[in-house]
């Protein structure tokens, strides 16, 4: 194990899964996770998140490539691995017919030291539901119940696959709660997710995954950083976008004109954005609908996709 300040919990090394029929959902990635972080897998459909979280699991031996989960192979040293991770499913599968304080019971005697099944139920907002049946719950409250069930042994690590699916937005944001909560205990947390905003909010760390390769990985902010900002506005009237100020010398790295609309593409938003505004004060008019923003994790993202699909 590593004995760096920065303890690798997770330690992924040159990746691969390919199935029986010849696919490759997973080409060749690298990453690690430290102890006590939330790190986020994200990509499109397809994009081999499972795949991969199901190799972290000890589900499957990979292809090719190393793993290292608490300083053990999963698959071949799963003994040493099982007890002390966590796993929420993106499909639970458990019997229907049982309540979810039978369920939560017949879990908890199939995990070494568990914590009392009532205590787990609270955390995830379902101790009042203890005696409804399985199939009668919605779909939300099954992801609940999902990882309810995941932290009955009180893992060290936990490894959630879309746990907000289904969840409204209540119920998404007291799963983030408990995420954070569960960090801040020192719970090391890899997530896959479609939410872009759930990474951006709760992700120490992410990986953007595409076509089985990482495209893009860091902090959300620094994911986000290589993407330019944006700033759209409309044309006075009877100005062209030739009236503009030459847009090199305001930073700009890009622009499309859509009829009167002009967007702006900017690496240093500040500077084009004041020089614009300065111009437009010196020339006496107003920019209408002036929008300037940020680039988002969600247009990080389709950027990569975009990118990705015309490189390929
Ligand atoms: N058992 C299998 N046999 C063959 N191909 C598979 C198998 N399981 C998954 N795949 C393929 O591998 C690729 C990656 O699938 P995976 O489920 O890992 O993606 P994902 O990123 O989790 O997608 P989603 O967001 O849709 O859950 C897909 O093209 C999928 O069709």
């Amino acid at each position: 194990m590593n004995t760096d300040e920065h303890e690798h919990v997770i330690e992924v090394t040159g990746l691969r899964r390919v199935y029986g029929g010849g696919f490759e959902a997973v080409r060749g990635i690298s990453f690690t996770v430290d102890r006590g972080e939330v790190f986020a897998l994200l990509g499109t459909n397809g994009a081999g998140k499972t795949s991969t979280v199901e190799l972290l699991e000890g589900l499957a031996p990979p292809t090719d490539g190393r793993i290292r989960v608490l300083g053990h192979d999963p698959y071949t040293e799963r003994a040493a691995v099982r007890p002390r991770t966590g796993v929420m499913l993106q499909e639970g599968g458990f019997p229907s017919e049982l309540t979810v304080d039978e369920t939560a019971r017949m879990w908890a005697g199939c995990v070494s030291g568990a914590r009392p099944p009532l205590e787990v139920l609270d955390l995830v907002g379902l101790a009042r539901r203890t005696d409804v049946r399985v199939k009668q719950l919605s779909g939300g409250e099954r992801r609940r119940l999902d990882l309810a069930l995941a932290l009955l042994g009180d893992p060290e690590v936990l490894f959630l696959d879309e746990p907000t699916t289904g969840l409204d937005a209540e119920g998404r944001r007291d799963t983030w709660e408990l995420v954070r909560a569960l960090r801040d205990r020192g719970t090391t947390v890899l997530l896959t997710t479609h939410y872009l905003e759930e990474a951006e909010d709760l992700a120490d760390r992410l990986a953007i995954l595409h076509e089985g390769r990482i495209a893009a990985t860091g902090t959300p902010a620094e994911v986000t950083a290589a993407q330019p900002a944006r700033i759209s506005f409309e044309l006075p009237e009877g100005y062209f976008v030739g009236d503009l100020p030459p847009l090199g010398e305001l930073g700009v790295s890009g622009h499309e004109v859509d009829g009167s609309v002009v967007r702006l593409r900017t690496r240093e938003l500040q500077r084009t954005a004041t020089e614009l505004l300065v111009w437009a004060d010196r020339a006496g008019v107003e920019l209408r609908r002036l929008d300037v923003r940020s680039a988002s994790l969600e247009e990080a993202f389709l950027g990569i996709a975009a990118r990705e699909e015309v490189a390929a």
